[in-house]
């Protein structure tokens, strides 16, 4: 197995750049999540370490071998690449058995040493579908099929492994099964992988490193950790989770919210660029309820808002709050707020709270609104009660 290099990656459809000057290396036996929203250009990058679309420029290596390079015009075709690839819709060819099926990589190589030698029923057992070999993939389940599809994937032990979101058509229980699976399978083997998604909670469980991309490019790459510690601009923070948006602007006491409560962040500054206008994104799992009468905990930041919406969700409530026509949501313990929140009607007083070094700073972007779905702008203005704010962050 070996690693790969991708320099200055370009793909257009007609006028329309989709991986636009992309950069990427991958390590032997690193596993690179693809992460990004709808039409960020994953697949299509994906499909160019393939040999799927011929991009129009860059270069690919795999280990010390180029596969691609617009300039001396070598582009070698996909079942020369030696690449494993697990698809969405599995793909499984419908009148072969599962045992045919994994064993096909090997049959387009002329591997029938591996074929004899028992490769196609180790992979099956790596997957635990050992007892499927002589059905059809008709009579398989979705999860069944994804898993003969990874063997499948992985059977004839090649440089680089490709997942093209393939946990998508799974529910939730079968999702996590085949994706522990896939993670227990890389641990094992250290095969070298990269794995398009948008989902977070995949690419935080898989990859050694995300590579998050916008519009063609990469706009972050770094392990997931420091991907959740330190997102790189808002977009990035947007996509992670940090759904809560609350503009601010610095005045001569510090920032304060667009309807004037002091937000008290110390001298904090936005991670990029200066000015007197920034942008604070939160997790809901960082924002605190309180009732106005609370006492809000020692240095955290308080605000006076109004109760939007609240849906119960087992061991906590989905809150929505208007903060001065900003909406946030949280999560509020149905133990300790249930009692209160169940008989609250909406436009209520309450008060929120962050711990200011949960907060991340980012200098406004026109470009970056929310990501995430949430109405925060137009949202009628209400007034919150008695504004506190704590102090010495
Ligand atoms: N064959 C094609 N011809 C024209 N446009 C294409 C083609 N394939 C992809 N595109 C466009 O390129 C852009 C990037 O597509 P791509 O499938 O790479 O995105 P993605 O990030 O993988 O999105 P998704 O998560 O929805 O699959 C999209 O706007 C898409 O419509």
């Amino acid at each position: 197995m070996s690693g790969f290099n991708v320099q200055g990656l370009t793909k257009r459809f007609g006028a329309t750049t989709v991986v636009d000057d992309l950069d990427l290396s991958v390590e032997d036996g690193e596993f690179v999540v693809l992460l990004g929203p709808s039409g960020c250009g994953k697949t299509t990058t994906l499909r160019c370490l393939a040999g799927l679309e011929r991009p129009e420029g860059g270069h690919i290596s795999f280990g010390d071998r180029t596969v691609f390079d617009s300039g001396r015009h070598v582009d070698i075709a996909t079942h020369k690449r030696n690449i494993g690839m697990v698809f969405q819709s599995y793909a499984l060819w419908p009148h072969l058995t599962v045992r045919k099926n994994i064993g096909y990589p090997l049959k387009v190589r002329g591997r029938k040493d591996a074929l004899r030698g028992g490769a196609v029923e180790r992979a099956a057992e790596m997957v635990d579908t050992q007892a499927l070999l002589d059905r059809y993939p008709a009579q398989l389940s979705g999860g069944q099929q994804q898993r003969v599809a990874v063997a499948r994937g992985l059977v004839a032990e090649p440089d680089l492994v490709l997942f093209d979101e393939p946990l998508s058509n799974l529910d939730a229980r079968l999702r996590d099964q085949v994706r522990t699976q896939i993670h227990q399978l890389h641990q094992r083997l250290r095969f070298s992988a990269v794995f398009v998604t948008h989902d977070q909670s995949e690419a935080f469980a898989l990859g050694d490193r995300l590579a998050i991309m916008k519009a063609g490019r990469l706009e972050q790459l770094d392990t997931p950790q420091r991907v959740f510690d330190e997102p790189a601009s808002e977009y990035v923070a947007a996509f992670i989770g940090m759904g809560n948006r609350l503009e601010l602007t610095r005045g001569e006491a510090g920032w304060r919210t667009e309807s004037g409560e002091v937000v008290d962040l110390a001298d904090r500054t936005p991670e990029r660029g200066a000015g007197d206008r920034a942008v604070a994104r939160l997790r809901k799992q960082d924002l605190h309820l309180l009732r106005s009468s609370d006492q809000a905990p020692a240095h955290h930041v308080v605000l006076g808002a109004t109760l939007v919406t609240t849906e119960f969700g087992g061991r906590h409530y989905d809150v929505l709050v208007d903060v001065g026509g900003q909406q946030l949501s949280l999560e509020a313990d149905t133990r300790e707020h249930g009692a209160w929140l169940r008989e609250a009607a909406e436009g209520a007083p309450v008060l929120v709270g962050f711990a200011p070094s949960d907060v991340r700073l980012f200098a406004p972007d026109l470009d970056e609104k929310p990501q995430t779905g949430l109405a925060l702008t137009g949202a009628e203005a209400r007034t919150g009660g008695t504004h506190t704010v704590a102090s010495g962050v």
